[in-house]
């Protein structure tokens, strides 16, 4: 991409309540929010973090050649030479500096986006498949990776801080995208990092208990993905699960054009499943039968809002369904991997209760008859603690065996997030439940004892790559590990 000179005056539109010190005319090449990483002729965004203020870093970035300061308050004295544009909420205000910035990419793109508890990646992976197969050029942001077609941009967060965002929706629409999909996380609303964007469209999959950490309530939770449809604008469309209870909520205040889905009643897109087994899923949409390859009663679900969106996008259903039908789920997200003897281990992303149950009982109803189903599962440090003790109860519920396991520890120490998982344990669950700290000897241990037939579940890291421990990012796959453990002790099926 072409470096870009833009002067301050031309980057404040949107905003209200804007005062400039200094002159209006100086001109900026980049955006930046992080003072260690100034450079020369930069516009530094001075943001209130969880952790700290970056106002108190003002001085600092002007040291290091920032020449203007986008900010709540003003530093103590005002330097020679560089510009302060003083705004209410800095935050909000970068929305709108960053996509001026890099042209308004989103205005020009067809621009959808997905929010909900669980199902972001999922729906949002569906849809840049789908979209590429019917013959557009696409972009998708999710947390499992950033694409521009087949090319792959690594991903930092669910959805990127809002300079980072509109580059990467800039750099799409130059590489000659039409259509890009993207997950809204509910940090990205609450911290203002879609603000400024024009979306074509907004799907809400579900919401259940996740990142109290953040939000603090439930409530706030609600009116953080509430937002989302809040900000969308009269031509698109708002795509809701009404399944879900809190579907009508998210779209009472929205000025867009509402559409449903369901698999209970009556809806938009209205869908029945008609047959669910590991090898694929049948299922009814809107009085046409279709074939999937993808498993599972929540990918019914999520089958059925790409479904819809397509079709709130002017695409013909035949083709969707077509189209749809030859879609693989993204990595780590129900992914199977057989051992010789046929033992089935699925390795899946579920890190929240509601997912854990979803996925545990999409494998009860796959299940023939005596199989033991082994769950190993931990929770991440540094994260909503609320969710340990429900995770482990749910794990217990609805497995033969359950082993305890550490997630991404982070900071914590591993013990006390499995002593705090320990506590959902049922007690008649107990002589059925072991706690293996160390991940990698949890998997080898669970295919040790697992027969022919017997269903191992891996849940709560999917596709990532790495354990993070005290900061350090470990190699470590489930994938990897298990299969290197079927190969140990019973060899693997290709
Ligand atoms: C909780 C959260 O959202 N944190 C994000 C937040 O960091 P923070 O609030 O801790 O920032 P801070 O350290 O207090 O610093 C405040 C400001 O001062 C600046 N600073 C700080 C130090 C310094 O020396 N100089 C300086 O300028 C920082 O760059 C920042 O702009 O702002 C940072 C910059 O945008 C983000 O990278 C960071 O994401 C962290 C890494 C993170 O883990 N976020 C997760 C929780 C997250 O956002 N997850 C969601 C949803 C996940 C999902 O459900 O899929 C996501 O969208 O990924
Ligand atoms: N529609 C759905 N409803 C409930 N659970 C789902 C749904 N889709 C997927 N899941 C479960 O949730 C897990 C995470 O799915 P996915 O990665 O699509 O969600 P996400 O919303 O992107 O998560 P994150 O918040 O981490 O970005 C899956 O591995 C699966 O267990
Ligand atoms: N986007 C989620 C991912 C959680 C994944 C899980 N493996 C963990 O580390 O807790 C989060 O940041 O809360
Ligand atoms: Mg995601």
């Amino acid at each position: 991409m072409e470096s870009i000179q833009k002067p301050i005056h031309s980057l404040v539109s949107g905003i209200a309540d804007v005062v400039i010190h200094g002159s209006d005319n100086v001109v900026v090449n980049k955006i930046i929010i992080d003072s260690r990483r100034i450079m020369p002729g930069s516009l530094f965004v001075a943001l209130r973090g969880t952790q700290v203020d970056g106002h108190q870093f003002m001085d600092t970035a002007t040291d290091l050649g920032a020449v203007a300061i986008l900010c709540e308050e003003l530093p103590k004295t005002l330097r020679e030479g560089v510009s302060y544009i003083q705004v209410i909420d800095s935050a909000e205000a970068m929305g709108y500096v960053a996509a001026s910035f890099y042209d308004k990419p989103s205005k020009k793109l067809t621009l959808v986006g997905v929010t909900g508890t669980n199902g972001k990646t999922s729906v949002a992976t569906f849809l840049f498949q789908l979209f590429r197969a019917l013959g557009y050029r696409c972009g998708l942001l999710s947390t499992v990776q950033n694409q521009i077609e087949d090319e792959v941009i690594p991903s930092t967060h669910t959805t990127p801080d809002a300079v980072a965002l509109n580059q990467l929706l800039a750099l799409m629409l130059e590489k000659g995208c039409s259509h890009v999909f993207m997950e809204v996380s509910s940090h990205s609303v609450a911290q203002h990092r879609i603000t400024g964007l024009k979306f074509a469209g907004g799907i809400f999959t579900n919401i259940t208990h996740d990142h109290l950490d953040f939000h603090k309530t439930f409530d706030n939770y609600i009116k953080a993905k509430k937002g989302f449809f809040d900000q969308l604008p009269k031509s698109a469309f708002a795509l809701v699960n009404i399944d879900d209870r809190r579907g009508s909520v998210m779209v009472q205040n929205t000025k867009a054009r509402i559409e449903t889905y369901s698999l209970q009643t009556v809806a938009t897109y209205h869908g029945k499943i008609l047959s669910d087994t590991l090898t694929g899923m049948h299922m009814e949409i809107n009085n046409q039968e279709v074939w999937f390859r993808v498993i599972g009663r929540f990918n019914a679900y999520n089958l059925l809002s790409v479904y819809g969106a397509a079709l709130a996008l002017g695409e013909m259903p035949e083709e969707v369904l077509t189209a749809l039908s030859n879609l693989n789920s993204p990595p780590g997200r129900f992914e199977q991997i057989h051992s010789a003897d046929n033992i089935v281990g699925i390795v899946d992303y579920a890190h929240t209760p509601d997912a854990l149950e979803n996925v545990l009982q999409t494998i009860a109803h796959l299940r023939h008859g005596n199989e033991q189903v082994i769950t190993i599962v931990g929770c991440g440090g540094n994260r909503d603690a609320e969710k340990r003790p429900k995770m482990a109860e749910i794990a217990c519920n609805l497995s033969t065996r359950v082993i305890l396991t550490s997630d991404n520890p982070r900071y914590e120490d591993p013990q006390d997030i499995l002593d705090q998982m320990l506590k959902g344990v049922p007690p008649l669950k107990y002589k059925n439940t072991s706690v293996i700290p160390d991940r990698h000897e949890a998997i080898f241990k669970a295919v040790a004892e697992a027969n022919p037939e017997d269903i191992i579940l891996i849940a709560g890291k999917g596709h990532e790559t790495y354990q993070d421990i005290r900061g350090v990012k470990h190699d470590f796959d489930d994938r990897q590990v298990l299969r290197e453990a079927f190969l140990n002790f019973h060899s693997q099926k290709e």
